[in-house]
């Protein structure tokens, strides 16, 4: 375990260095990994583990689109692709990948087959910290714990093809065998995370949901719909506003971000556009900064997790979510990204 001080304040950080896979496959040799669930974080989770020599199982609904998809990606029936009750049984560490609603579900079934000594694996810390409402109360005598990696399963996967990792966090919740924290770290490194980064279930669950209502989705959606609206209700055309609010930040500006900071991308723009930047930046942040609070203080009372419950649950909640999706694609914005995109070099027809 390394300690890195990150701005001043020092926290426990697991490497690849200190943990190579290796000691992850020595850990895991005995173990059968069952991923339940086989949806974004199921394939990405379990290709890479398969990639890296773990004895991974998937369960899987049968007749369903995600149970055709664990076979082409070479998962084969009966001796690596089971029904979900039959990859509980067989499992010894069981990796919860169903959608957080539908985990609650299943609970009574997953409950039955965690004997002793049998680890239960989380990519989130929501169905242990709201148990109020999931129910999700393990037994005593099995490890929980969870590895939840910073990012999509689809760029977990494709990082790793790549030979780079994802940033995750791990937790541990409880450790009855002892060997929790050996167990959790080798899946972390399995799964092909690059660093792993110590927290809690409460904290992950937390930070999760609040980072992707506020900046990762909902904010950054929500300060695009204004800007484009304001330019195009000012007559600019609609290139232009989807060039100047979303084309250019995500080809230009936020790489030079993700290299090397903010002031850096700023350090690159002109003297113009970094004196405005830096007279307006407070103004946005003290305007979004109560929709913030509300955002956290909702997560913290279990709105959210309530919310999402409550429609993830019901029967038709994929026609209303493809629905929801579908307005937004449809929208003037998204509708000129379209165009915008099939510009670029790699989406061109060859002549
Ligand atoms: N999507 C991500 O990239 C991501 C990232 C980090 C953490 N997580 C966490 O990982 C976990 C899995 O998320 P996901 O996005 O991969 O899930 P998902 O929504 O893609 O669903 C996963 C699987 O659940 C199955 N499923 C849905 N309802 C079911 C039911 N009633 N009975 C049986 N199976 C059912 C689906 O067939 C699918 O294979 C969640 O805890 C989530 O919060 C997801
Ligand atoms: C990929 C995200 C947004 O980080 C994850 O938290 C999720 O729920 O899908
Ligand atoms: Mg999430
Ligand atoms: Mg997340």
């Amino acid at each position: 375990m390394a300690t890195l001080n990150f701005a001043g304040t020092e926290e426990n950080v697991v490497t690849r260095e200190e943990f190579p896979l290796s000691k992850a496959q020595e850990i895991l040799k005995d173990e059968v990994v069952a991923v339940i669930g086989y949806g974004v974080q199921g394939p990405g989770q379990a290709l890479n583990q398969r990639d890296n020599g773990i004895n991974v199982i998937v369960g899987q609904r049968k007749n369903s689109k995600s149970w055709d998809k664990a076979v082409q990606d070479g998962f084969v029936e009966g001796k690596t692709l089971f029904e979900i009750e039959e990859a509980l049984e067989k499992g010894t560490i069981i990796c919860y990948l169903l959608s957080d609603a539908a985990q609650i579900a299943l609970w009574p079934t997953v409950k039955k087959h965690l004997t002793a000594g049998k680890a239960l694996y989380f990519s989130h810390g929501f169905g242990i910290t709201y148990n109020d409402q999931t129910g999700i109360v393990p037994p005593k005598d099995v490890d929980v714990f969870l590895v939840a990696p910073k990012g999509s399963g689809t760029s977990l996967r494709r990082m790793f093809l790549q030979g780079r990792g994802l940033n995750s966090s791990y937790a541990i919740y409880q450790d009855a065998t002892g060997k929790a924290f050996d167990r959790v770290i080798s899946l972390g490194i399995a799964i092909g995370s690059g660093y792993l980064f110590e927290t809690d279930f409460k904290r992950e669950v937390y930070s999760d949901l609040t980072g992707e209502r506020g900046t990762l989705m909902g904010a950054i959606q929500g300060i695009f719909a204004a800007q484009f609206e304001t330019l195009r209700k000012n007559g600019h055309s609609p290139s232009e506003a989807f060039n100047e609010t979303v084309e250019e930040l995500t080809q230009s500006l936020m790489p030079l971000v993700a290299e090397n900071g903010m002031d850096w991308m700023y350090a690159n723009c002109s003297t113009t556009a970094q004196r405005g930047a830096l007279d307006w930046w407070k103004k946005f942040r003290d305007a979004t900064l109560p929709v913030f609070s509300d955002l956290y203080a909702s997560v913290a009372a279990g709105k959210e997790a309530k919310r999402s419950i409550d429609s993830n649950s019901q029967k038709d909640y994929r026609e209303k979510l493809d629905a929801e999706l579908k307005e937004l694609r449809e929208s003037e914005m998204w509708q000129a990204g379209k165009t915008v995109r099939s510009l670029r070099p790699e989406n061109q027809e060859p002549a």
